[in-house]
C-alpha cells in the first residue's frame, strides 16, 4: 500500500483563491476589507516566519493587517492596553497573539483579554467553552484546518477509533473534541501514557501533534489508518514532522506531508475565522467556501 497524501498546500491555495474572489466583490459593498491584527512579541525566528506568512497571505486575499512585532521588554499591561484598542478597532475583526510568548508573559491571561467575537485563534474561554459544548464559535485555526483537510477528502470519521497523541491547549484538546462531535471514538495520549505503540496501533485516525521528530514509526500505525502530522520540527536537513514519513507511506491510507499538510491549512484557516468574524459583524451570508 502507498498512502495517498492529503495535500494541505493545494486546498490551502484553492481556499485562498475562493476568499480572494469574494472579497473582492463584498468588501466595496461593506465599504472596507477584513483587519486581522497579530501580536509578535520578541523575535523567536519561527514566529518572525509564520507572522510574515500570516501577512501575505492576508494581502493575497485582501484582508487588512494591524499590529506587528513588539521588543521582548514589552509589559503585560501594554499587551493588554493593546489587545483593548484593537477590540474597540472596527476595523479590525480577528486579533491574535502569536505563540509563544517570552516566558515572563502570561499569554493565558492575554489570551482572555481578547474580545470573543475577535478571537480568530479560537483560544478565549468563551470560544474553548463552545467547543465543549458543540455550539458554533471562532475555533483554532490547526485543529479546524485538520477537520476541513479531512473533510474535503472525505475521510470518514464517525464510528472511527481516533488517536490524538498530544494534548495541547493549541490543537490535542481542541483537535479531539472537534473529532469526536464528528462521532469519532477519541483517545488521547501523551507523555505519562504507556504503551504508546499499543494504542496508536488500534487507531483507525491517528493525529500526531507533539513536536518530535521520529515519534510515529511505521510499526505503530494500523494498516490503512490516516495519519495526520501536527509536528514541526527544524532539522539541519529541513523541516519535519513527527512521522517517520517514508515508513509510514507505505502502511497508512491517507498521510499529511511536513511541509505541506496541515501548516498551510493553519494559515488558510485564519484567513477563514478572519473572514468569518468580518461577515458577522456586517451580518453577511457567507458563502461555502470548500476549496
Ligand atoms: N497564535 C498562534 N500561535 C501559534 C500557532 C497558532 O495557530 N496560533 N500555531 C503554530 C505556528 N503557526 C501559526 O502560528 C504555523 C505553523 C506552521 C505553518 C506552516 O505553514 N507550515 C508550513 C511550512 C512553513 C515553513 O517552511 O516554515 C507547512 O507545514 O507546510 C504556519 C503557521 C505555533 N504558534
Amino acid at each position: 500500500m502507498t498512502a495517498q497524501i492529503l495535500d494541505g498546500k493545494t486546498l490551502a491555495q484553492r481556499l485562498k483563491g475562493q476568499l480572494q474572489t469574494w472579497l473582492a466583490e463584498v468588501s466595496p459593498q461593506v465599504g472596507r476589507p477584513p483587519g486581522l491584527a497579530v501580536i509578535w512579541v520578541g523575535d523567536n525566528p519561527a514566529s518572525a516566519a509564520y507572522v510574515g506568512q500570516k501577512q501575505k497571505s492576508c494581502a493575497q486575499v485582501g484582508i487588512t493587517s494591524f499590529g506587528g512585532q513588539f521588543p521582548a521588554h514589552t509589559s503585560q499591561g501594554e499587551l493588554a492596553h493593546l489587545i483593548q484598542q484593537f477590540n474597540q478597532d472596527e476595523r479590525v475583526d480577528g486579533i491574535l497573539v502569536q505563540l509563544p510568548l517570552p516566558a515572563d508573559l502570561d499569554s493565558t491571561k492575554l489570551l482572555h483579554t481578547i474580545t470573543p467575537d475577535k478571537d480568530v485563534d479560537g483560544l478565549h474561554l468563551v470560544n474553548l467553552g463552545k467547543l465543549l459544548r458543540g455550539e458554533p464559535g471562532l475555533q483554532s485555526c490547526t485543529p479546524a484546518g485538520v477537520m476541513r483537510l479531512l473533510g474535503h477528502y472525505q475521510i470518514p470519521l464517525a464510528g472511527k477509533q481516533a488517536v490524538v497523541v498530544g494534548r495541547s491547549i493549541l490543537v490535542g484538546k481542541p483537535l479531539g473534541l472537534l473529532l469526536l462531535a464528528s462521532d469519532a471514538t477519541v483517545t488521547f495520549a501523551h507523555s505519562r501514557t504507556p504503551d504508546l505503540a499499543g494504542l496508536t496501533r488500534q487507531a483507525d485516525i491517528l493525529i500526531s501533534a507533539v513536536g518530535r521528530q521520529g515519534l510515529i514509526t511505521p510499526q505503530m500505525v494500523k494498516p490503512g489508518a490516516v495519519v495526520v502530522d501536527v509536528g514541526i520540527n527544524r532539522t539541519p536537513a529541513g523541516l519535519v514532522g513527527d512521522v517517520d514519513f517514508v515508513g509510514v507511506q507505505a502502511v497508512a491510507s491517507y498521510l499529511t506531508p511536513v511541509p505541506g499538510g496541515v501548516g498551510a491549512m493553519t494559515v488558510a484557516q485564519l484567513l477563514l475565522n478572519t473572514v468569518q468574524s468580518y461577515g458577522q459583524r456586517h451580518e453577511l451570508v457567507m458563502p461555502q467556501f470548500s476549496g
